[in-house]
């Protein structure tokens, strides 16, 4: 039984369904230890026949045995492990891989065996020294002459010792002297007990095999033998694998490192769409808590005030009783229900100058203690100043008010519509911040003024105090949810903290708005990581020709270019991460400077989230240029210039 035995092959090109046929039925049989050269005339099938017998063609009728087994119905996989393990290619254009090391491109492959990294590296120097290279290895294929370049084909295609040795036109590029150096490398691995197989045109190289077998018309026209094989001796075969999982992320680093720039500068690109977005979260949840923030320090977030829903001015309608204290009171997490009282305009004299409070409020416990920043909390016949309103009575020095004598005239309806002024002279007790309103007192000062004038006082709103800021939001719902007789809403939140949910809900969309929008420029990094993976891949046809020659799987073409898509999006968000932590460090740093609070609130969620958002981008993006990758066919990628 013959090692290799082609078995009447006939192979057919179709034009326009029209075939073409190129092999006419070929049955050669051949053994290891020869060294066989193919002849014939340009155009007569020789590329054709040996891409069958490597594997790369799986295209023809007849059959191709390798030990008696047939290659006809092997599957793409099992081609695959074939030409990795059976098979080494030395082709006329060398076909090196021109972003990888003279060491790595022999190197790819052994990293589809099952040596270690070590032995890799190893086998590799010493192939590459039996070629006389050894001291190239670190060179690049774009530094080294074309007799060089054949050497590190011939080294790579050992490289897995595979039995048969398919070369293609192996010094058609050569001149006289390479060519005699590479004939004599090929001498030694017929020597070794390989099969070498060689196209050619040229009769100096022919005469150099042990056989030569010409080809004319698809038919074998003349097979002769020159010289005895060289002997075979048995030798355990390399186990092989297929390319390992960090061969492969490996192989991807060292392209995006070869093509340095250009990947920068799409990393860079893509970050800016990441940062984008990342910023624009972290700003809503700054400029969300800095409002919350601002809000609260003013007033307690722990109590509501509650009134009456209702348009009417009518203080009748308006009134909140015992019986609404008493309903509110038994809500869950409800502490407290007091009764406020609050009107528009009042006059307040003092020593001769006169002013106009616009809100008259009663103390409530939604005040903070902080805003009183003299005296204390009126007590029945006293009255608390805002510290701007102060000012209008003593300019200078407004703390000075507290202690003395303040006369304030409230209007109010009698029971025939008739305004009646209210005069009371009260002691200033305190004076608030900002934050504290023109003019507050307590309950029973109003009631007393109402009171003198025989006018009926009616509180006007409730203050809710809710045991923990956690049940807030749940008191603040039911208290909304709460029904009058006549089905309608009977209360609504009034005061400060009624707004603050509204206004977090606003603030929120907003910067899900804005984040959507920073969004389209992640769009626009996705487009473009598309666009450059499929150049990449137009780019790189040529390697994926040579990977897939060498046994390369179809799955790992794709994975080499998910890694980089994967490389691509994590460099991204890594590097978005970076503007991010520089920007809100130098906004916080500003802000904290100018407005006491740090206005981008980042969290690690967001960060997470930036970091998935990228890798998933990139790796969609990759989906459809590394599939196509996948699917080149390998001959065609071979042949594309
Ligand atoms: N993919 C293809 N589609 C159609 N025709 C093809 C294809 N590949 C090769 N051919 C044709 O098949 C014939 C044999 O081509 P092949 O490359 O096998 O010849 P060859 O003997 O190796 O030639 P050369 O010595 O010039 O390299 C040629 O006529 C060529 O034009």
């Amino acid at each position: 039984m013959s090692f290799l035995e082609l078995k009447n092959i006939h192979k057919s090109y179709y034009m326009n369904k029209t075939p073409f046929p190129v092999l006419k039925g070929i049955s050669l049989k051949f053994d290891r230890g020869e060294f066989v050269s193919i002849l014939g005339e340009s155009g007569g099938g020789k590329t054709t026949l040996m891409n069958i017998i490597g594997g790369l063609d799986a295209q023809y009728e007849g059959d191709v045995l390798l030990n008696g087994e047939s290659l006809h119905h092997a599957s793409v996989k099992q081609l695959d492990t074939f030409r990795r393990q059976t098979i080494g290619f030395i082709f006329q254009n060398f076909n090196l891989i021109s972003h990888l090391s003279i060491l790595d491109n022999v190197m790819v492959s052994l990293q589809m065996t099952k040596l270690s990294r070590k032995e890799q590296r190893d086998r590799a120097t010493e192939l590459l020294d039996q070629v006389g290279l050894k001291e190239h290895r670190h060179k690049h294929p774009n530094q080294l002459s074309g007799g060089q370049k054949q050497r590190v084909a011939i080294a790579r295609a050992l490289a897995s010792d595979p039995d048969i040795i398919i070369a293609d036109e192996p010094t058609g590029a050569l001149d006289s002297q390479n060519t005699q150096e590479i004939l004599a490398l090929m001498d030694d691995i017929a020597a070794s007990g390989k099969l070498v197989i060689c196209v050619t045109h040229s009769q100096e190289v022919a005469d150099h095999g042990t056989r030569i077998v010409h080809m004319a018309d698809g038919l074998i026209d003349r097979d002769e033998n020159l010289k005895d094989p060289f002997p075979v001796n048995d030798h355990a075969e390399m186990p092989a694998k297929h390319l390992g999982f960090m061969a492969m992320v490996r192989m991807a680093l060292q392209h995006m490192r070869y093509n340095l720039g250009r990947n920068l500068l799409i990393i860079f690109g893509a970050s800016i769409g990441i940062f984008s977005v990342i910023l624009m979260l972290g700003l809503g949840r700054g400029v969300k808590g800095y409002i919350n923030h601002e809000i609260y320090s003013q007033i307690k977030p722990t109590a509501v005030q509650v009134a009456q829903k209702t348009s009417s001015e009518s203080p009748k309608k308006l009134e909140m009783k015992a019986a609404d204290v008493q309903r509110l009171k038994k809500l869950d997490h409800v502490k407290k229900v007091q009764l406020g009282f609050y009107t528009q305009g009042a006059q307040v004299q003092h020593n001769g100058t006169s002013s106009t409070a616009q809100i008259v409020q009663t103390v409530t416990d939604q005040m903070l203690a902080k805003s009183v920043k003299k005296g204390h909390t009126p007590k029945t016949g006293e009255v608390m100043l805002g510290k701007d309103f102060a000012k209008k009575f003593n300019k200078k020095h407004p703390y000075k008010l507290v202690g003395k004598t303040v006369k304030v005239s409230l209007t109010a309806m009698d029971k025939n519509n008739i305004p009646t002024v209210m005069t009371k002279k009260l002691t200033v007790s305190g004076i608030t911040d900002g934050s504290g309103g023109q003019l507050q007192t307590n309950l029973n000062t109003i009631k007393q003024m109402y009171q003198n004038k025989n006018l009926t006082f009616r509180a006007n709103f409730a203050t809710v105090d809710i045991a923990g800021f956690s049940h807030v939001t749940s008191v603040q719902d039911k208290i909304k949810a709460m029904k009058a007789s006549n089905g309608k809403a009977q209360y609504q939140l009034t005061g400060a903290g009624a707004i603050v949910s509204t206004l977090n809900t606003y603030i929120q969309l907003a910067f899900y708005v804005l984040a959507a929008i920073a969004g389209i420029s992640l769009l626009v990094s996705a487009i473009m990581i598309i666009v450059v993976l499929y150049i990449s891949v137009s780019e790189r046809t040529k390697e994926i020709g040579i990977l897939r020659a060498l046994g390369v799987r179809r799955r790992d073409i794709k994975n080499l270019f998910l890694s980089e898509a994967f490389f691509l999006g994590l460099f991204s968000s890594v590097l978005a991460l970076a503007f991010t932590e520089l920007v809100a460090v130098l906004a916080n740093n500003v802000a904290t400077k100018y407005i006491g609070y740090s206005i981008i609130g980042i969290t690690g969620n967001y960060l997470i989230f930036g970091v998935v958002v990228a890798i998933v981008i990139s790796l969609l993006a990759a989906l459809a240029p590394s599939s196509r990758a996948a699917k080149l066919d390998p001959i065609e990628a071979l042949a594309y210039e």
